[in-house]
Order: C-alpha cells, then structure tokens, then sequence
C-alpha cells in the first residue's frame, strides 16, 4: 500500500462517503489502507466521555487530552520510521493550499484527528509533536462544528493526487492552481446552445493558439477573480505568455 491513513472521530459515520467513488476505488485497489476510529473506543467511564468544561472559564466544551492519547498511542506502533503526520483542522490552523495536497500525497501514513466543541486540549497536540510531525491546518477563515468534514476536503484534494487514482492523468497538469492561475472556462458540444456559442478558436483545430487563448482566459480570470495569486505569481509563468500575440 502505497498510503495509510487513519482518521479518528466522535462521528465515524461523517466519514462514509470515503468510501465511495475514487477513494473507494483508491481503497480497493491497495493504493491507499484507509482506517475510520470511534474516538470513544479509547473512553473507560460508563458514560464514554470525551469532553469537559475549559480551564479559564469560556463557552462550550473542550475535548479531554487522555482519549486521544490513547487513541494516538494504538495508531502509531512504537518506532514507526518514518512517524506518521497528525493532521487538525481548525479555523486556527495554516491554509490548505494545493502545495500541502501534494506534500501529504507523498507521506506514507496520515492520522487526522477531528476535534468538536470548542476544540482538543493543546497538550494533545504538544504530546504528539515529541513524537511525529503535527499540522493544525484550515480550510478557510470560517468555522464548522468539527473536523470531520474538512478530513473529507483533504482526503479528496490529497487521493486524488496518488498515482493510478485519477483515470486521465494529464487532468492534473492543466487543473485550477496547478499553474499559479486558474483555469480558463471549459466548453463541449453543441457548438451552439441557447444562442451561446462556444468560443470560435477552441473549433478551429490550430493549438498554438488554442494554448494562448487558454492562458490568457486564465491569466483574466485570475486577477478579476483572484489577484491574490497574481501577486505571487513566478515571473517565469508570465513570460510564458506570448505578449507580441
Ligand atoms: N476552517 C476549518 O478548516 C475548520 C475546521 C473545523 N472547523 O473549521
């Protein structure tokens, strides 16, 4: 197998949907061993408690540092080289950008812990970070009630970059982000539809210009809708755009 991931939850049944379509092709065919952990497994009290009220007064809930401890404890065998990487989402983390979809695609074994309520004692995170590598990663500046969704987001964006789990590879050379600009709109037949016609040069077979109409549609769309990226642009994908055209 080429990836392992395990993710542990209070809401196991969040993460159903990985096992359907890619990922669970992903899953059949050994690239990935995908595990789904009930975080109340590592509970003893009759009442499997997971959670308590927070040192320092505040709202909510916060989820007690021992279960997760444990959980930890049984999902990294002692000495695993290399340590597996525990992931968090949380409104409090680092973005998730591409570049981190690629970098997890390469690891060998991914944990992703879901926090509820107000969040995971810090000292979880402190335990785990004597012992293996800890991102606290977010999706975007907004909250949801936990991390079970966002481990779908990740696992999606992350799956479908290991090998033999896309059908048509090229799809990933050309894809939004993958060039620093997003991508330029897509078009199929009819040529014709409700009296909006498909763009003339992408019927016109010569892919010389086809390419330039592509980058230069990105290139627009990028700085109308996001000249956040155009500003970290590398130089270098500028100049790959023939100006003289
Ligand atoms: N913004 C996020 O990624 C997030 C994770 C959990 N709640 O919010």
């Amino acid at each position: 197998t080429r990836m392992r991931v395990d993710v542990v939850s209070i809401f196991p049944e969040y993460l159903a949907p990985l096992d359907l379509s890619l990922i669970g092709r992903a899953r059949a065919s050994g690239v990935l061993d995908l595990a789904v952990h009930d975080l109340r497994t590592w509970t003893h009290d009759v009442h499997r408690t997971v959670d308590d009220t927070p040192y320092g007064g505040g709202p909510g809930m916060v989820m007690r540092p021992e279960p997760w401890g444990e959980a930890l404890d049984a999902l990294v065998p002692v000495g695993e080289e290399p340590p597996p990487r525990l992931v968090v989402p949380s409104p409090a983390g680092v973005p998730f950008r591409q570049a981190l979809a690629h970098e997890w695609a390469a690891e060998r074994h991914l944990i992703f812990a879901c926090g509820r309520y107000e969040g995971i004692d810090q000292r979880v995170l402190e335990h785990a970070a004597t012992r293996m590598p800890v991102t606290e990663v977010s999706l975007g500046d907004y909250v949801l009630f936990g991390g079970e969704v966002a481990v779908l987001v990740i696992m999606e964006a992350v799956t479908r970059l290991l090998p033999g789990v896309l059908g048509n590879a090229d799809s990933l050379a050309e894809e939004s982000h993958a060039h620093g600009l997003l991508e330029a709109p897509v078009y199929t037949k009819p040529p014709g539809w409700r009296g909006h016609d498909v763009p003339e040069i992408l019927r016109s077979g010569d892919h010389g210009r086809i390419a330039r109409w592509r980058r230069d549609e990105a290139l627009v769309r990028t700085a109308r809708r996001r000249p956040d990226m155009l500003a970290v642009l590398p130089a270098t994908e500028l100049d790959k755009r023939d100006i003289a055209a």
